[in-house]
């Protein structure tokens, strides 16, 4: 009931654990606070909480329009809502190295089990468009090292995200990625990789821990979790993955109701009331008002999942 019982430290535990498991981790990135409950039920390991979708989430473009309140602010919202560690995506850390390090210190205190900074120029851009910058190494350093001596929680996770592939090639991500790793960073997300090749190169570069980002429609292609478990990845995310699906499934639905003035037809699409109601813990609820929980299922509408077998 409520809020998640796992506390931010408990969270930044397992998180750890689980990147050192030599098993990799499965963070699907959640849109909402819902969301991030329903990846739990489904037993994921961690969720994400992605730039993208909190900027698409407001109506806006992911070129760096968000601000650190409003980030912090809503991935409060959605780590507290699972027991499961969160990582979310801190763009270039909202300034220069000293914002870096009051960035690192909200994101504490909003319960994340850790973070990614990028080494792009401010103002960022989404990873998958063209036209990228990013700063030279010293800088790209500074912000690491802003943030692993910010931290109070030495758990808290750092993740040094750099951009360079895209812009001056593999070559450059892995002096890039060696470097990052020297200034403390614990994990590597080396952005927009072409190949799965590439992703071994940079696993045989670094010692810490890698992520995949198997966003769609961008600049890579999308590989299975087996295969990047096989070449030594330790975390793939599925960032926009989640808020696409319902979108889709939104502007299908409104299409319908355009055409068939009903939306009968997409009732198996949607999410049942009963399976709502379990998600959001109705029955834990009652145990205080044993009056709220008085759903009774409608078997003529139709089958939700939580009650198939
Ligand atoms: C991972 C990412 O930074 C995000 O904000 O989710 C984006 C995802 C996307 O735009 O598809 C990125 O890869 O830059
Ligand atoms: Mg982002």
């Amino acid at each position: 009931m409520l809020y998640a019982k796992a506390s931010a430290a408990d969270k930044r535990v397992a998180l750890r654990a689980g990147l050192s498991s030599g098993r990799i981790l499965r963070y699907p990135g959640a849109f909402n606070p819902l969301s991030a409950k329903l990846i739990q039920q489904k037993g994921f390991e961690g969720v994400y909480i992605s730039g993208a979708v909190l900027s698409a989430d407001l109506g806006l473009p992911d070129i760096g329009l968000t601000t650190l309140t409003e980030v912090a602010g809503r991935s409060q919202q959605i780590a507290r809502m699972t027991d499961l560690p969160a990582i979310v995506d801190a763009d270039t850390g909202f300034g220069e190295p000293m914002n870096v390090a009051r960035t690192i210190q909200t994101l504490e205190d909003a319960g994340l089990a850790g973070m990614h900074i990028e080494d792009q120029i401010n103002p960022k851009r989404c990873g998958h468009l063209d036209g990228k910058q990013v700063v030279d190494t010293d800088t790209a350093i500074k912000r690491i090292r802003a943030a692993v001596d910010a931290r109070r929680d030495p758990n808290f996770l750092v993740m040094a995200r750099t951009d360079i592939r895209a812009v001056d090639g593999l070559d450059a991500a892995v002096t890039r990625a060696k470097a990052l790793q020297d200034a403390g960073a614990d994990a590597i997300f080396p952005e927009a990789m072409g190949s799965l090749a590439e992703f071994e190169t940079i696993r045989a570069a670094v010692s810490v821990p890698i992520l995949a980002n198997m966003t769609e429609f961008g600049k890579g292609e999308l590989y299975t979790v087996q295969q990047l478990e096989d070449v030594g990845m330790n975390l793939v995310i599925f960032p926009v993955s989640l808020l696409r699906l319902a979108m889709g499934s939104a502007a299908r639905g409104l299409d319908a109701i355009e055409s068939h003035g009903s939306l009968t037809t997409m009732l198996p699409e949607m999410q049942h009331r009963a399976d709502l109601y379990k998600l959001l813990d109705y029955s834990s609820y009652s145990q205080f008002d044993s009056g709220i929980f008085d759903f009774t299922l409608n078997p003529h509408i139709s089958t939700p999942s939580s009650t198939q077998v």
